[in-house]
């Protein structure tokens, strides 16, 4: 059994829903889930006491929650010895084209650059879209960044992006990924 971190950054929750479907997912197949946003991280927390570290962030205005890129940076040297992931949140994920795919990515390449740290494995998914929660600048400028987007909205108008199967599905691979990188063999349920 692997002890896994997860560290996300959120908005609006949409990268914390997912934290805590892949947490599940991880505890269904055996192991121990640790899940922290960032914004509530206890300094005491020694990453060197886990196995495994997943990181979340979601994109608003074309990038990642600051506060996930200084926590990479500050606790880099022991993530690249630990083996790791990274899951981006966005709108442009959502989009099934080429063009959301390409933005998604190109939002992935500043993390990169950013923080220097080129994850073991990543995964890009799509977040939601909750027109009805935001304000009239917030709502005018979301509407804005996802023009050339198409999607289903409910009653509300809101959507939800983001492909359930995909997120358990990653969940399933990364503990795959910790298993063979620690030589262990955990029975799934
Ligand atoms: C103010 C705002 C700005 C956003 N900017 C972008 C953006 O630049 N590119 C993008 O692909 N998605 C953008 N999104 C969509 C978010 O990535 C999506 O809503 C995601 O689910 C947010 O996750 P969170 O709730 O964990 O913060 C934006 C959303 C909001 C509310």
């Amino acid at each position: 059994m692997a002890h896994i971190l997860t560290v996300f950054g959120t908005g609006e929750g949409q990268t914390e829903k997912i934290a805590d479907s892949i947490t599940e997912e991880f505890r269904a197949r055996g192991h121990e889930a640790t899940t922290v946003n960032v914004a509530e991280i206890d300094s005491e927390l020694d990453i060197d006491e886990f196995d495994a570290v997943l990181i979340g962030a979601s994109v608003h205005y074309g990038r990642q929650q600051k506060s996930v890129r200084q926590w990479v940076k500050t606790n880099r040297d022991v993530l690249v010895r630990t083996p790791n992931g990274f899951f981006q949140v966005s709108g442009a994920s959502g989009a099934k084209n080429d063009e959301g795919l390409a933005e998604a990515t190109g939002y992935l390449d500043k993390f990169i650059d950013a923080t220097n740290w080129q994850p073991d494995r990543i995964a890009l998914f799509g977040g939601a879209l909750r027109f009805s929660e935001y304000g009239f600048l917030k709502r005018a400028l979301l509407k804005f960044i996802v023009r050339n987007q198409e999607f289903e909205t409910d009653e509300s108008g809101d959507a939800e992006l983001t492909d359930w199967e995909s997120v358990v599905s990653f969940a399933g691979e990364f503990a795959v990924f910790v298993e063979e990188r620690l030589g262990e063999a955990v029975e799934a349920d």
